[in-house]
């Protein structure tokens, strides 16, 4: 019986009496021309080679040991434009077959449902998001040789499938981190991103990785080892919920192009993933405790990884996930950087964060877009001075207010952060009680139950959600009116994520905290970020502020939430050019004169 998509593919071929073969996702479901069964495989075959140069020798030479990645990464460092197929060549190289990975067998899933009509829908011009609200937003790369931006998807050779899906998505335009982030990843390059919020960074890393995968560049013959399976391009994430959401995404955007997407996480069943790694995987998304067990299970390799891309990143390098993520991407199978492609997304980047990330990359190009580490103006921000046993009934009246002047509409729906598990069950029963309809996801809730959750607080049938921060990454969640921070987090970067659960896409939204005494070591960073954003800052936490003991803003006197800490680190020993003659961009897109100094006269886009 056939235990994986290749073995099955192998059956299959031999069983037609031809030779088995692995084909890669770019050549899967092309109609099979009746008399040359075999032709794929054999086209196929002369691309191997040609991927396996590239990468320093045969297959085998993957196995065990660090060093012994001969060859320099497809595409990749530093050129700037090798690999990168920008400047509308209008598809060249690409493969035009359309059709999903079933190749009879499987069907695949629409996810967009049945209305299928891609052209009326993309004439429907809902562009999902509002691009006014990006139009000054400040940009800043640094690293050797930056590939240069875009402004439309057109521009980008990233395949008619994919075009296809971002069409069917509704996404007309690129977000300015897809702008600048697209051409660097098609380019080769490793990334650290850095973009707020909201701000479309999923499809910003998807993309590349499909389009890639797509073009078969990396379609090497995976070893036959029973049950094993071997992903191309591995997506960790923080939280099971954003697993999923990120795995949904990708299913869409990689819809048609043969390339299959499979999700493993923990709290569910494990034998569902397995059957699904078994039928074959392309790109796999997963949350890294589930992912360890299935290393060591020996039901995944990763030795076959060209992309790896960490959302949320900088909380999958803190003290909490650092030694499983060191452990996968450095203790396994995986190519090393340099040979395999890394990006890291998230809205923060604390430069101690920066620091440690800097292991898993090479030769990188740092992106930050917009006010970095902070939150959106898109966010009306609002702190009240609230006692502990106070903060119930203040909650209440919020509520009560938002229903009776109905500002966010009936189906507006408002999350409530707060710090405990049982804080979380003990306010959403207070709540339910009291005639507001609340459920609440914590870590103590079974997986069902929280997805059971997250379904009914989207539906809005329970338009109150109570949460720990495990919602505060990630979640897009359409018409999430009100975030409330009913107990505040200790750390900023917390806050900015649990705020970005609203206001995202160019939409506005409100957050709302409650702050006292136990929080006054938050109050110089807090008011710092809502000076950034434009934000009215009350009198009194300023005040707090000032008396902070512990306030020491990490936000470097309240201009930038992150930049490049390479940057900072030759700033502060004087050397004017840390890349030796490397590109240093700044504002939109032109070169900018940045000289490593901050001195009168120089303007930075941040500033
Ligand atoms: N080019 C685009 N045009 C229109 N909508 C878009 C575009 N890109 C992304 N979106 C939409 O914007 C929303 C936010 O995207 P996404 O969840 O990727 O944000 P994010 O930057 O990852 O946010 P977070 O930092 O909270 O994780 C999603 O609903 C997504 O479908």
């Amino acid at each position: 019986m056939p235990t994986s998509w290749a073995d099955s593919v192998a059956a299959e071929n031999s069983a037609a009496g031809g030779r088995s073969a692995y084909v890669p996702p770019h050549l899967r479901n092309r109609p099979a021309p009746s008399s040359t069964p075999s032709a794929p495989a054999a086209s196929y075959a002369g691309s191997v080679s040609t991927a396996n140069d590239r990468i320093g020798g045969q297959v085998d030479s993957f196995q065990g040991g660090g060093n012994r990645w001969g060859g320099p990464r497809l595409g990749g460092g530093g050129s700037g434009s090798s690999g990168a197929s920008i400047g509308g060549r209008g598809g060249s190289g690409w493969n035009t077959r359309s059709g999903g990975w079933g190749r009879g067998r499987e069907r695949e899933v629409n996810p967009f449902g049945d209305d299928d009509s891609t052209e009326e829908m993309f004439q429907q011009e809902n562009t999902g998001i509002n691009f006014d609200a990006y139009e000054d937003i400040p940009v800043e790369t640094s690293g050797e040789n930056v590939p240069p931006p875009v402004n439309t998807f057109a521009e980008i050779d990233l395949g008619d499938a994919l075009n296809q899906n971002i069409r069917r998505c509704k996404y007309v335009k690129p977000t300015p981190v897809q702008r600048y982030a697209i051409p660097i990843s098609l380019a080769g390059r490793d990334l650290m991103a850095c973009a707020q919020t909201g701000s479309g960074k999923t499809a910003a890393f998807c993309f590349p990785i499909i389009s890639g995968i797509m073009r078969g560049q990396h379609g090497q013959r995976p070893p036959r080892v029973p049950r094993m399976a071997f992903p191309l391009a591995l997506i960790l994430s923080p939280t099971r919920e954003l697993s999923c959401q990120i795995h949904d995404e990708a299913k869409k955007f990689a819809y048609q192009t043969g390339v299959r997407v499979v999700v493993a996480y923990g709290g569910a069943p494990i034998n569902q993933q397995l059957r699904d790694l078994e039928r074959g995987v392309d790109i796999l998304v997963a949350t890294p405790g589930r992912l360890v067990d299935l290393l060591e299970r020996a039901r995944v390799s990763l030795q076959l990884i060209r992309y790896l891309a960490l959302d949320e990143a900088d909380r999958m390098l803190d003290m909490g996930f650092e030694p499983q993520i060191r452990r996968i991407v450095e203790q396994m199978d995986m190519p090393p950087p340099g040979v395999r492609q890394t990006m890291l997304f998230s809205a923060t980047f604390p430069k101690e964060i920066q620091r440690l990330a800097a292991d898993f990359l090479s030769s990188y190009v740092f992106l930050a877009v917009g006010r970095v580490g902070s939150s959106t103006d898109l966010i009306v921000q609002r702190v009240e001075y609230v006692h502990e046993s106070d903060k119930r009934s203040h909650l209440m009246d919020l509520l009560h207010a938002q229903r009776a002047n109905g500002a966010h509409g009936k189906q507006a729906l408002t999350l409530v952060f707060v710090e405990t598990k049982k804080g979380a069950d003990a306010l959403e029963h207070w709540l339910c009680v009291n005639g507001f309809p609340a459920t609440a996801i914590h870590g103590d809730r079974t997986q069902q139950e929280r997805e059971q959750a997250l379904r009914s607080f989207k539906s809005g049938n329970t338009p109150i959600l109570v949460a720990t921060d495990v919602a505060a990454r990630g979640l897009d969640i359409p018409h999430v009116a009100h975030v409330v921070n009913f107990d505040l987090p200790n750390d900023i970067d917390d806050y900015v994520h649990r705020i970005g659960r609203t206001g995202r896409a160019g939409k506005t939204g409100l957050a709302t905290a409650f702050f006292n005494d136990n929080n006054t070591s938050l109050a110089r960073s807090l008011s710092d970020l809502m000076q950034e954003a434009n934000q009215e800052v009350p009198a009194w936490l300023s005040r707090f502020a000032v008396r902070s003991v512990h306030g020491k803003s990490r936000r470097g006197g309240g201009r930038f939430g992150s930049r490049d800490f390479r940057r900072e680190s030759s700033l502060t020993r004087g050397v004017t050019d840390y890349y030796g003659g490397g590109n240093l961009s700044s504002g939109y897109g032109a070169p900018g004169g940045y000289a490593g100094s901050y001195g009168p006269g120089v303007t930075s886009a941040w500033d």
